[in-house]
């Protein structure tokens, strides 16, 4: 399948979920083996995403050395990482578990290791399965923005898609 970032005329209702966190407040850990938030991932990139009003979020990465990819500067994979990690969890302030299917990304200014990386987030439509979500990130000068992405998620029933996978032993520390 081959995909753009194309956003509906008409998106399908949504409401902040009753459940989501309230502003300014983190989302839950998805668990804690995941590489973009998870506490015992290894290598994991720890990042922190908190709600912010309507259907926004906002995240935070540090930058470190390990990420390096260009000599001082991040690795392209590792922000892109990054990007899904904030962009997927963002659709549950609407209450949707997704996955993601349609990823993309602008590399607009290099980000040196070391930095704080700021994100901004927001799911932008929703159409039958389909949550359009974008971001920007900045290093403290919203303004400034280093880089942005836009995803195609797909909203899934947790059990159902994981549920052949996630055993208790593949969940354990490693
Ligand atoms: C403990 C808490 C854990 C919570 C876990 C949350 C973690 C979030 C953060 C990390 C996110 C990830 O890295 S997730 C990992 C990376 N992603 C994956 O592994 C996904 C692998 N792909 C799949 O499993 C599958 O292709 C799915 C589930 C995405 C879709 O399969 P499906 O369920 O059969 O759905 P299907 O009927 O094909 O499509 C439904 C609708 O979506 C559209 N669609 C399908 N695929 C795509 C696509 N790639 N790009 C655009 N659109 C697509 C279709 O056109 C259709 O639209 P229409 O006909 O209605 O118009």
């Amino acid at each position: 399948m081959s995909t753009s970032f194309s956003i509906p005329d008409v998106s399908d209702p949504m409401s902040r979920h009753p459940k989501a966190p309230a502003p300014g407040e983190p989302f839950r850990l998805h668990h804690n083996l995941c590489h973009g938030c998870g506490d015992d991932a290894p290598g994991g990139l720890h990042v922190t995403v908190y709600a912010g009003e309507g259907f926004a979020t906002t995240a935070e990465m540090t930058v470190e050395k390990w990420m390096m990819g260009g000599p001082g500067v991040i690795h392209g994979g590792v922000l892109t990482a990054a990007f899904d990690e904030v962009l997927g969890t963002t659709p549950l302030i609407i209450g949707t578990p997704v996955v993601t299917g349609h990823l993309q990304v602008d590399f607009r200014k290099p980000i040196p290791i070391g930095t704080t990386l700021h994100f901004n987030a927001e799911v932008v439509a929703k159409e039958r399965r389909k949550v359009f979500v974008r971001a920007t990130a900045h290093l403290g000068d919203p303004t400034e923005i280093v880089a942005s992405a836009s995803a195609i998620f797909i909203e899934i029933d947790l059990k159902e898609h994981f549920g052949k996978y996630a055993d208790s032993a593949s969940l354990s520390r490693p």
